[in-house]
This record gives C-alpha cells, structure tokens and sequence, in this order.
C-alpha cells in the first residue's frame, strides 16, 4: 500500500511514519489511531488532541519515562496512575471495535474489562461476564487507503502487545518463543496449524494464549482425563479460568456452565466433543469458540504410538465448524493440532484424518534436543543383570547422599498402606521366568528394603502382563490428578554448556527407569530399594493412593528412581529429571523420544540410556492386532532395532532424521557413539567360511550364495565391543 503522507509539523512524513513516531514517543496506539482518527495524518493535531490541547504534555510523556519507554510495553500494561496518566486519553470517548475476528478490543485477562478469570479450581461458581462493550469504531471516520493502514498497523501492534500483555500477567513470562508467535499468527490468519515442536517447549500456551485475547471460549482435545486435570490446575494457578468435561468430571453443573460460556478454556475428550456436537454450536455462536486445540495429536494416527481410534473422528470438528456449515461465523474456526513426535507419514495422516484444511500451517520445531546425551547399552535387562546394570546408578545416590550427610536420612517416608505387604512379597510370587526371580545375592539384607522406602505393594500387582499395548486406564493414572499441591515447575529450555561435568549435573535429579512389564517395575524398584536408592514402582494396576504417593514424591524430590511402565507417562512436567532409562526396548522411536525427552526440561545435561536384550524383543509384539496393525508394530520394532544395533552413525542424529529432520552439526559429540567411535573391525572371513561349510554340508545354501565373492566380502564384520 503506497503511504499517505501526513501534513502539518515537520512537513512530509507518512501516515505509518507518523503513526511510529508517535508509538515511538510513548503513546498508548489506540490513543494515536483515536486521535489520527478525528483530526487526520497531522502530526502536529494529532499531537495536540494527544496531548489534551497543550504542548506540555508531550514533555510529561518524555519526561515521565526519561525517554519514551516502548510502545509495546507501554500499551501492553495497565496504565498507572498518577504522574504517567496525566495525558488526556481518549480511549473513554473513542474505542476500537475489533482488532480482527479473534480480537476483541479490552477483552480477555486485563483488567476492568469484566472478566477475571477464577483462581479456584474448578472455576468460579459465580458467572463472569467476559463480553465487552464495543465503542465506536475510530476506523469509520478515516478515509478507506489510511483506514487499511491503520488497521494493518493497529493488528500488528496490538496483537503483539496483547500477547505480551497477558504473557506477563498471566504467566509471568517476557516474550513468546519464535515458534509459539508463528502458531499464534497462524491463528490471527484463522488457519488451521499443526505444530509439531519438542517435548517440554511449550506448546500449551499456543492455545492458552488465544483465550486470553479474546472473548470467545478455546476447546481443548486431550486425551487423558489426567492430563485435563493437571493443565485446568496450572491454569487456575494462572489465574485463567478452566474446566475439563467427561467422565472423570464429579460435578454434573460443569458441562452446562461450560457450554454457556463461563469458562474460558474447556478441555475435553474426544468422545465428549462427539457427543456435545450441539451445544458447541451454540457456544460457537455466542459466545463464540476462538479455536479448536487437538493436543496429543499423533493419537490420531495408526502410524503412531498411542493411537485412540476416537481421534480419529474428530473431522468433525473440521467438517461442521466452519462458515458454510454455520452461517453466523465469518471464518471457519481454526483447529491446532499438536503434538511433540510425529513422523511424516504421522503428520500426513493427522492433516488427512482430521480433514485440516488445504492451506493448513506446519509449524515445526527442531527435534534436537543438545542437552540429552543418548547411548545404547547390550544386557539381559533381567534381574540377574541388575547389579552389573545399575550398580553405577546406585553408587551416584549413595555417594551423594553421603555427600550431604544424609546417608541413613529419608526425605519421605511413605506409610505402608493397609492393603499392602512389602516389595519382599514380590520374592514369594515370582514367576516360572528364570529371569523373574531376583538374584538373592544382589537384595543383599532384606529389612534394608522395607525401610528405606516403605512403599506400599499389593501381591496381585506382580502379575506379569505387558504394558506395552494399555488401555484407557495404563494411560489415565499418569499424572494430573496426582500432582495437586505440587510444586509446578517451570521447564524452558535455556541454553546449557555440554560442557559441563556430567557427573556434577546427573547426581542432581531423579531418574526414571521404564520396564516392559509391570512385573518388573516391582522387581527393579524392590533391588533398588535393597541398595539403599529412594525407589518406587509405578504400573497402571497399583492402587491409586500408592500411584498418588509416587507422583507427589517424586515431584518434591523424595524419591530418587520411579521404576515404571509407560503408564508414569504424558504429562510428566518436572524439570530435574536427570536420567531416563530404558530397560528393555520401547515400543517404537517415536515413544523412546517422547519417553526420552522426559529429561532435561531444565536444558542441563542428562542422560538417555537404552538396555537392550534382542532376545526380548519379539515378546514386545502385539497378539490382537490387525494385520495391518501388526506390520505396523513390525516396522516401529524394527526402527528400534536400527537404532540400537547403529555403532557408526551419532543416535542423536538417528533420533532427528527419523522425524524427518536434517541434523545439522551431523554429530552431536555427545552420545556413546560420538564418543566411542565405532567399533574395531574384526575379519571373521575364516570363521565364516567354515560356518559355511557346514551349512552347506547340510545343503542349506546353495552354492551360489555362499561361494559369491560379495558374500566373501559380507564376512568381514563388526564386533560391538560395548557390549
Ligand atoms: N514463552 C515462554 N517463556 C518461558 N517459558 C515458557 C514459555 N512457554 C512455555 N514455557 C514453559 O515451558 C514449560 C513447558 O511448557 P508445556 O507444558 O506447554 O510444554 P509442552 O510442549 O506442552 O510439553 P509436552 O510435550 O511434554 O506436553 C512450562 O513450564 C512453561 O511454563
């Protein structure tokens, strides 16, 4: 658009240079657009009536501040009063209408504009009316080509300024991360976005923040009943208020109060959204639905690692909120889909399955995560090999707790509950398994376990099932409801120097070891306990009060190891988690590095590391499965597989690419085989040739296999020398 040149004072300056110089000197931008409004793109007018018809209070405006401060801050903040609002501010006479669809002027979190979000959780019993008085629309009185122009300046700022005011009010925070303000621009552009960005980097406040901006109500699809629970706390906390609608929801009013409007974010589960399809209509007519927010949205897909077949029917929500369907919208509403692991053909599906629209915005986020050191480790991942595997782990906690002069000093104690005996009665039920039984040489003095943790466990809760194909309820034990008046932490990522001491960072923070089988968390859990480490079993069948004590210890630091099934899951926001092991293969890369990314949120250094037993492997693999869904099962074991059996290629790199990422440094330097090097070479030619013989001696190759010279070749080999 070609500037329109502002007269007056100061002679040719353009209505936009006008408009940032005045920004520029400090004033409010709804002042400036109110007062360019009523007398024009002069400067000097423009001033006066800014400045209430006399010069002098553009030296208040520069005196007040020493210099002008940024009008970003400026606008973003509630005016103070006194000295710095002695400008005469037009805002009462003239006010802006709508910034765009989603914006509705003094609307959201500030305050006196008549909704302040409940601190209680759940939400305020009393209904807040969060619709705001619109005023008259300063656009109207300029001409069309400066109007343009003030509402494109006038989006811009404000957005920006609005942003930052609710981030700082609400959250505490001074600015957005590059990737939460593309999301959010997505949005202001009502496209649809789907935001693929790392575990731990906030991804909530992308659908958080739209509810604080405008009067209308952001729906949220989550999951899990757990993780609804635990985000409407934060939120509360925030001072923004939240409801989460479903079956795990014990007050029946909820959902009518949610469906009139009176809370400003509503999580739900995609059954609920299914069957509240009409009164979310309603909601989206008035008040109005600002976004639909899919969160966990690799669930969608078949290709993922937790899929929930209900996600796939929310194309609904694409198909039936939108302008064509619902004549009283202007745009159809966005839906954001987020999620921290999903490969492109996951992504693919998602866009597809959820019917996103043709223009939809990717935002992606590195994979990369430079404080996370990975590294592969070969073993029986069996009771018998605990004391070799962990001895290294148990000595860091002891050592450390010696350290501290707290050797024989528990930080919690947990009572024993009245249901449960001791981890030593997992001894008496262990299985035909010839691994299940715990090396007794390895418990060392039994009463050592009892009273170091004393955590309380069920004799049924040794049963040996796979936790690798869990239902609703594996996953719904995982956090929220568990973590009330627990410290909520802050997990940025800042910026951490590898090169600091590993053995300085690692001591500092729990670790999460994760089993195949529920079984074993009892097992590991026990000979860690009987070594003296702060550790706690965790599987979905525990009872919930055992399952509660093991969330809030650990999130106040009283527990050292949680040995777990991948039910101690999503949701897990605590910063110092310093080590995430693997005990046995994951169920595809996709959950490793989600599992994985557990640690670290703090950004210092922290260690990954996978205990493989390829032998184990195939028990990983479903029985009630599609065809279809068993080659898919197929394909993530044999990704795992790749991984682990890697010795030449940095895993850090292995990790990314499998997300579809180029690894740009190509080595990370930090992982076993950055270190390592790959293994010697070894030539077995000789051994392999007479292996040879004998198969062909049993005429199991034929000669032209076993005698071409690329099989000759083939038997020059690596050897693992880790393992
Ligand atoms: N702009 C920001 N500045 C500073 N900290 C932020 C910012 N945005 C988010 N955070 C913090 O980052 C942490 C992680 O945020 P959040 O839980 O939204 O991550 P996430 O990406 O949803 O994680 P997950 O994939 O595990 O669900 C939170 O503690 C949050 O307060």
């Amino acid at each position: 658009m070609e500037p329109v040149a502002a007269a007056g004072t100061g002679g040719h300056v353009s209505a936009d240079g006008l408009i940032a110089e005045l920004l520029d000197m400090g004033f409010d931008f709804d002042d400036i657009a109110a007062a360019v409004g009523a007398v024009g793109p002069r400067r000097a007018e423009a001033l006066e009536v800014l400045l209430g018809g006399s010069g002098a209070g553009a030296g208040q405006a520069r005196r007040g501040g020493g210099t002008p401060s940024r009008p970003a801050s400026r606008a973003a903040l509630p005016r103070p009063a006194g000295k710095g609002t002695q400008l005469r501010n037009p805002r009462g006479r003239l006010r802006q209408s709508s910034i765009t669809d989603h914006i509705a002027s003094g609307a959201g979190s500030r305050n006196g504009s008549g909704r302040e979000a409940s601190t209680s959780f759940p939400c305020s019993e009393t209904p807040v009316d969060h619709r705001v008085p619109v005023g008259v629309d300063v656009c109207s009185k300029l001409g069309p080509e400066l109007q343009s122009l003030v509402e494109n300046l006038r989006a811009d700022c404000s957005h920006k300024d609005k942003i930052t005011a609710v981030l700082q009010k609400h959250f505490g925070f001074s600015s957005l991360k590059g990737f939460q303000m593309e999301v959010l621009d997505a949005w202001f552009a009502h496209k649809d976005c789907l935001v693929l960005a790392a575990t731990g980097s906030g991804k909530s406040l992308c659908f958080q923040i739209p509810a604080l901006l405008t009067t209308k109500i952001v729906v949220v699809i989550s999951p899990l009943i757990s993780l609804m629970h635990d985000q409407c706390m934060k939120l509360a906390k925030h001072g923004i208020s939240a409801c989460f609608l479903g079956s795990g929801q014990p007050d029946s009013r909820v959902e009518g109060k949610a469906m009139a409007g009176m809370y400003k974010i509503v999580y739900v589960c995609p059954e609920t959204v299914l069957r509240l399809m009409e009164p979310l209509k309603k909601l989206a007519e008035k008040p109005g639905i600002a976004l639909f927010a899919v969160d966990e949205v690799h669930c969608v897909s078949k290709w993922g690692h937790d899929f929930r077949p209900d996600y796939r029917k929310l194309s609904v929500l694409r198909e039936n909120f939108n302008s064509t369907k619902l004549k009283f919208l202007k745009h159809d509403i966005p839906v954001m889909a987020l999620t921290a692991t999903a490969t492109i053909p996951v992504r693919e599906d998602i866009v597809k399955s959820l019917k996103m629209s043709e223009d939809t915005k990717i935002v992606l986020t590195s994979f990369f995560r430079p404080n996370l050191q990975f590294s592969v480790k070969h073993s029986k991942t069996s009771a018998s090999s605990y004391r070799k595997d962990f001895q290294e782990l148990i000595g860091t906690y002891n050592a450390s707790r010696k350290f501290k002069g707290k050797e024989n000093q528990l930080l919690h104690e947990i009572e024993p509950g009245s249901e449960s005996s001791s981890y030593d009665s997992l001894n008496d039920s262990a299985s035909d398994d010839e691994d299940s039984n715990i090396d007794s040489a390895s418990c060392g003095d039994k009463n050592v376990g009892k009273t170091r943790t004393g955590m309380p466990l069920v004799k049924e809760n040794t049963e040996n099932q796979l936790d690798l194909y869990p239902g609703v309820d594996d996953f719904d034990v995982s956090c929220g409801e568990f973590l009330e008046g627990s410290q909520s932490e802050s997990s940025a990522f800042p910026a951490q120097s590898n090169e600091a001491s590993l053995s300085e960072c690692l001591d500092q923070g729990p670790t999460i070891v994760y089993v195949p089988t529920r079984k074993e968390t009892v097992e590991l859990a026990n000979f860690l306990c009987k070594s003296g480490v702060r550790a706690a079993a965790y599987n979905a069948k525990m009872p919930k009060s055992h399952l509660r004590q093991v969330h809030q210890q650990f999130h106040c630091n009283g527990l050292e190891v949680v040995v777990a099934t991948i039910a101690f899951g999503m949701g897990i926001d605590k910063s110092n988690v310093r080590r995430i092991i693997h005990y046995g293969f994951p169920q595809s890369l996709e959950a490793y590095y989600q599992e994985a990314g557990r640690a670290g949120r703090d950004g210092k250094l922290s260690d990954c590391t996978l205990y493989c037993n390829f032998l184990r492997a195939p028990t990983l693999l479903p029985n009630k499965r599609s065809e279809e869904q068993t080659k898919a099962a197929y394909r993530m074991l044999r990704d795992c597989f790749h991984y682990s059996l890697n010795t030449s290629t940095c895993r850090a790199k292995i990790l990314v690419k499998y997300f579809g990422e180029e690894f740009g440094p190509d080595r990370c330097d930090m992982c076993d085989v950055c270190i390592n090097g790959p293994p010697q070479m070894h030539d077995f030619k000789e051994e392999a040739i007479v292996f040879m013989n004998v198969l062909q001696g049993r005429s199991i190759w034929p000669e032209k296999v076993w005698g071409s010279t690329k099989f000759q070749n083939g038997c020059q080999s690596y050897t693992g020398k880790a393992s």
